[in-house]
């Protein structure tokens, strides 16, 4: 099977290393050409020619891990169009454009696979498809962004400095391009879109309430340290009758809980499904080879003939009415909280019974006055 990557970055270069080093002879596979506008010296492979990809007939797969929106959109298209499978690993570009690249592989009759957009290495989509086949799945959560685990973890443990640890994390290959994806949400919501998507059988609504780790501090960790509790970066999605709903934001978990202690970059997410109630799965949420890897799965699911299909034909209403939770602010602006806050120790307030994007709004209206303000959720079962 002939594989084109393109882009050779972090995730397409541990691509290129697992198929070229790794894999031996044996495993049928072969990078032909890679697209990228950096070329590795002495590798003829290399072009910035999309057209050295789509008119090769002898390419069978185009593994896209550039990034961004455009070319990605563009080139993701024309390989499709060409009749080339995809494997990507670009959130942010399958969230926007899921069902124009789903409609177009259906068209061309070929596979789109996603495993890597969502949990690095972690096997979170397969496993989301696989559990369809017997059950409804009803709800997910968890942490599907390593690099927003990796600055909690160190602050955590080492009381390290925020923006030093994202600088680290940056230099790890976690990050985004624009490592503002990762500290203010918007990374998660990407995932969040695919997984409900993929879970719930419904294009997800893009109106999902995001928000961050940005204004997190070492006393806000030793806050929750003395309430027996940590704050992880999590997805929450759900569905109930004809609703859905999906959110996203840090939530403040008891200490002895999977997510509580999940360290370093790794992911633990959840779903839940009529017959097999709760599945966690663990492991590393970013970085080269363990999302490359993600990324050589799927290849190798597709030369087995495998082709995932997507059925988006639930009708269901985006309501967030069936998600409310408890919001914890730590702010300085007292006097915008609105009426029920209490106080839970001086300058931490707690809501209950709010809904997510009514506890977002509180949060934009308390930065306002107070732009260092702090928010999360507080963990019930969802
Ligand atoms: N780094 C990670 O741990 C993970 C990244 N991803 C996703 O994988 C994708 C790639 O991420 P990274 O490898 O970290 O990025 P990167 O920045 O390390 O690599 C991107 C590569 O694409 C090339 N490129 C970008 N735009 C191009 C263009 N217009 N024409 C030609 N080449 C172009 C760049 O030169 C670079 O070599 C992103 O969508 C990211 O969200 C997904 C899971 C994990
Ligand atoms: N920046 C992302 C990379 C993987 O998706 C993350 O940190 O999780």
């Amino acid at each position: 099977m002939n594989i084109a990557v393109m882009g050779c970055g972090t995730v397409g270069g541990g691509v290129v290393e697992i198929i070229d080093n790794r894999m031996g002879e044996n495993s049928g596979l072969r990078v032909t050409r890679i697209l990228d506008k950096i070329f590795r010296e002495g590798d003829n492979r290399f072009t910035s020619e999309i057209s050295d990809i789509t008119n090769d007939d002898t390419i069978d797969v185009v593994v896209e891990s550039m990034g961004g929106i455009e070319p990605a959109h563009s080139f993701i298209l024309a390989a499709l169009n060409a009749g080339k499978h995809i494997v990507t690993s670009n959130k942010a570009v399958v969230s926007q454009y899921m069902k124009e690249f789903v409609d177009a592989a259906n068209n061309n009759n070929v596979g789109l696979f996603l495993e890597a957009t969502a949990g690095g290495g972690v096997p979170w989509i397969h496993n989301l498809m696989r559990v369809k086949r017997i059950d409804n799945i009803t709800a997910f959560s968890g942490i599907i962004n390593g690099t927003s685990n990796f600055i909690i973890d160190k602050m955590e443990r080492e009381g390290s400095d925020f923006n030093e640890t994202l600088k680290l994390a940056q230099e790890k290959g976690y990050a985004e391009a624009n490592p503002s994806a990762d500290i203010d949400g918007d990374d998660v919501k990407a995932k969040s879109m695919i997984s409900a998507s993929i879970a719930f059988n419904t294009l997800c609504s893009d109106e999902i309430p995001t928000s961050g780790i940005r204004n997190l501090t070492i006393e806000d960790i030793e806050a929750f340290k003395e309430m027996g509790m940590r704050v992880r970066m999590i997805t929450r999605g759900k569905v109930e009758g004809n609703k859905y709903y999906v959110t996203v934001e840090p939530q403040v978990c008891a200490d002895n809980t999977l997510e509580a202690n999940t360290p370093g970059y790794f992911n633990t997410v959840s779903l839940t499904g009529e017959t097999i109630g709760e599945l966690k799965f663990f492991g590393a949420g970013a970085g080269a080879l363990p999302t490359a890897n993600a990324i050589v799965q799927d290849i190798l699911d597709c030369k087995d003939g495998k082709r995932p299909v997507y059925d988006f034909s639930r009708t269901l209403e985006f309501d967030e009415t069936i998600m409310d939770s408890s919001y914890l602010f730590r702010t300085k602006a007292e006097r915008a909280l609105p009426k029920g806050a209490i106080m839970i120790r001086p300058g931490y307030f707690e809501i209950a019974g709010k809904y997510p994007a009514e506890a977002h709004k509180i949060a934009e209206g308390l930065l306002v006055e107070d732009p260092t303000t702090f928010m999360a959720s507080l963990q019930k079962t969802i």
